[in-house]
């Protein structure tokens, strides 16, 4: 899959493409049927197909108090697309600037002048330009005038349950990792790079791979979760704790991951972890024989929950 960004996306690219547009936090349900159908269309005409997107979030320039956490950093979108079998991704920078572009500018200047697309997809959400102006509606006009189709997608609905990436946060808040599951059609995956910590995990007889998270992402509800680490593309299964450590007085978040039947030195290396389901809360203990009980305890739950993971690859 071709990257192209700024500067790139103001050339004249010659190969004509269908586009899917959207910000796609997550790459979810409702997300993966807009984008199958791109690449199925693009196929279907020879051309090529493309995923036009946003970088960072909107909210994050325009205001960035109401700025969602994200699910998806744009490593991982990037990945992700490339196995969908998208030719390319187009990732605009998200100003002050771009964000004043008229809709209809943004039309003719990117999609038609720049990117010589031929159809594009999105869902029936989906707004676009100075002042969210554009619609579907409008695409659908302006698709018309310069000559491309425009498909526009229902918001897709799971067990009757409309998919939004809203809803994907709500239950990554709840700490809801398995009913998730059904909506993000994949384990919620943080990256990160391990830091040390306080190296008080080896003396605790379970040492931590302290994570620092690659972008804001949504943090789940405080609490044990059993799931996976990958470390140079291999899984391992993990338990992570996610939360603040009462136990020792810390208020900071930290995201702790112990790695089952593991040693080794993990320290600067990029991982990510994948959560498949919440164990317990994080508590505080009165004394570390307390805790060090039901982090074994932990390990045990882990164990019988991941041995039943329909996720889990052999
Ligand atoms: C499975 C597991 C569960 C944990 N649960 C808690 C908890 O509920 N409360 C708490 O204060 N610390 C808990 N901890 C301890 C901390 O997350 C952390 O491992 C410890 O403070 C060591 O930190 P360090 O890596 O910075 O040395 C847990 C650790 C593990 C591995
Ligand atoms: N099974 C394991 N799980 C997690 N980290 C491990 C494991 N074995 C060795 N390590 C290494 O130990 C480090 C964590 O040890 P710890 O005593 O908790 O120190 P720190 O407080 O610096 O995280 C990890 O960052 C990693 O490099």
């Amino acid at each position: 899959m071709q990257l192209i960004t700024d500067e790139e996306i103001m050339k004249n690219h010659d190969k004509p493409m269908i586009v899917a547009l959207g910000f796609f936090d997550g790459i979810h349900y409702g997300h993966r049927v807009i984008i199958e159908e791109t690449v199925r269309q693009a196929r279907e005409s020879n051309v090529l197909s493309g995923v036009f997107t946003f970088h960072p979030h909107p909210l994050k320039v325009l205001a960035p108090k109401r700025a969602p956490g994200l699910i998806t950093a744009l490593s991982q979108k990037r990945r992700i697309l490339a196995e969908m079998g998208v030719d390319r991704l187009i990732v605009k920078a998200f100003t002050k600037e771009f964000a004043a572009t008229d809709f209809r500018s943004f039309v003719q200047t990117y999609l038609v002048q720049y990117l010589k697309v031929k159809g594009v997809v999105v869902g029936e959400d989906f707004r676009f330009g100075k002042e969210s102006k554009g619609d579907a509606t409008a695409m659908k006009e302006l698709g018309e005038k310069y000559g491309f189709t425009v498909t526009v997608f229902d918001t897709i609905r799971v067990n009757g349950v409309e998919v939004r990436s809203t809803l994907i946060r709500n239950l990554i808040l709840k700490g809801q990792m398995d009913k998730l599951l059904t909506y993000l059609g994949r384990p919620y995956t943080l990256v990160g790079k391990v830091v040390r910590g306080d190296g008080r995990g080896h003396q605790l007889g379970f040492p931590t791979a302290n994570l620092s998270l690659a972008v804001d992402y949504v943090i789940p509800d405080y609490g044990v979760y059993a799931g996976y680490i990958i470390v140079h593309g291999k899984r391992y299964q993990a338990v992570a704790n996610i939360g603040v450590r009462p136990t020792f007085a810390k208020s900071d978040l930290s995201i702790e991951i112990h790695i089952l039947d593991y040693s080794g030195n993990l320290y600067d290396e990029i991982v990510e972890i994948e959560l498949i389901k919440k164990i317990r809360s994080e508590r505080s203990f009165d004394s570390i024989d307390e805790l060090v009980a039901q982090i074994k305890d932990d390990i045990v739950s882990t164990r019988q929950i991941l041995s039943n993971d329909i996720t889990a690859k052999s």
